[in-house]
């Protein structure tokens, strides 16, 4: 598996902590920055790790700002995303099952590092459940 990783600056020191634990799981990343904690628009960062997964330059993607919710608003901007903000093990595993996201959005500012490598376990290895989900599922994608 292929992820995309992708952060502002108030995201940025929990991506790199996403970024080691995936590279501990020898999962390989995509790191689509940004690279510091200087000052940087979270858009363009949500739209680039979007447009990545959408693309197919990677299976899934991760991405990180200060409350993950101006980051996954970019992300899910782009056509065929389905980017979840967490801040609980529930959420990943129940938007895995039943929304099969392929983004996860988490808060560098809300959620501690303990907290957000479990929430990353959980989105990673839950699978999604179809059925009646797959239905509405599509129905995301028709929009
Ligand atoms: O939803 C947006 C994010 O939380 C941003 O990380 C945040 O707005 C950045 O704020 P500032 O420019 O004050 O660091």
């Amino acid at each position: 598996m292929k992820i995309a990783i992708a952060s502002d600056h108030g995201g940025y020191q929990l991506k790199e902590e996403v970024k080691k634990y995936l590279q501990s799981r020898e999962i390989e990343v995509l790191d689509l920055g940004t690279n510091s904690e200087e000052s940087v628009d979270y858009p363009q960062f949500g739209r680039a790790c979007g447009e990545a997964v959408a693309g197919g330059k990677a299976d899934r993607g991760i991405v990180c700002c200060g409350t993950g919710i101006g980051i996954s608003i970019a992300a899910n901007k782009v056509k065929g995303i389905r980017c979840s903000l967490c801040t609980d093990v529930n959420m990943a595993e129940m938007t895995r099952r039943h929304n099969d996201s392929n983004i996860l959005a988490m808060g560098g500012r809300i959620t501690d590092t303990e907290t957000a490598l479990a929430i990353t376990a959980a989105w990673l290895d839950t699978e999604f459940e179809g059925g009646r989900h797959q239905r509405r599922v599509d129905m995301l994608n028709s929009y």
